[in-house]
């Protein structure tokens, strides 16, 4: 018996095209100036010190690390040190009303109905936790905070890697069998899948010939009950 579900943002509950064309536009000009404005900040200091690691440059300077931020913007790369600035940068936008988070007309009605049927509630994605709870808090319909039991982000480990989902069940408190993740990545589900959880697969624009999981086009499609 399902639980708890387990949700991805982009390509799930949220358009891709909101993240790529409003979200990730919006950090790409503003993080310059954030982060020589901001770069004492303990948080701050902790993110740009992740890309020096990751990017292999102990030593580099805050204009090299800058360039290295806007490539990893364009390459969409789920750096950890990229994903917590730009949580950070977001806030400025969300709190200002230049944007609200998108949301799929068809999700907050279904977490509803899921919440009231006791399940719990998470969001995993490779946006910060931070960067979730903006987007959800600052969404097309309010704030939807309440309806999340907790979020989970790539500290867990990313998102294409088994251990990660084992990780996650295991903070929930729950068997992997009473679990069900939802994303619009095949191989996201697959590493789901692999650790025992159950899946599906949101299909909101392109088809997926190649995925082994249950499909559907909307969350109204979705019935927890049923699996
Ligand atoms: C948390 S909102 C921004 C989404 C984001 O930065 C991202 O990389 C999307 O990752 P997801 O795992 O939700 O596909
Ligand atoms: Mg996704």
């Amino acid at each position: 018996m399902i639980r708890a579900i387990v949700t991805d943002i982009e390509g799930t509950t949220s358009d891709i095209q909101f993240v790529h064309t409003v979200l990730f536009p919006y950090a790409r000009q503003h993080l310059a100036a954030f982060v020589r404005e901001n770069e004492a900040d303990a948080g701050v200091a902790a993110a740009l010190n992740a890309v020096r690691e990751e990017s292999g440059s102990a030593q580099a300077s805050l204009d090299e690390l800058i360039t290295t931020l806007i490539g990893y913007i364009d390459q969409d790369r789920k750096s950890p040190g990229l994903k917590a600035l730009q949580g950070m940068i977001w806030r400025a936008g969300y709190l200002e009303g230049q944007f609200t988070g998108h949301l799929y007309p068809d999700v907050l009605p279904a977490l509803q109905r899921w919440q009231q049927q006791g399940l719990g509630l998470y969001v995993y994605s490779s946006g910060s936790i931070a960067a979730q709870k903006l987007l959800f808090g600052y969404s097309d319909e309010g704030d939807l905070t309440s309806l999340f039991s907790g979020y989970f982000d790539t500290g867990v480990g990313a998102k294409r890697e088994t251990q990660s989902y084992r990780n996650i069940a295991e903070k929930i408190g729950l068997a992997p069998d009473a679990i069900l993740f939802l994303s619009d990545i095949h191989q996201e589900l697959d590493a789901a899948a692999q650790a025992g959880w159950h899946t599906v697969q949101l299909i909101r624009d392109a088809a997926d010939n190649v995925s082994r999981h249950h499909q559907v086009n909307d969350f109204s499609q979705i019935k927890p009950e049923s699996i």
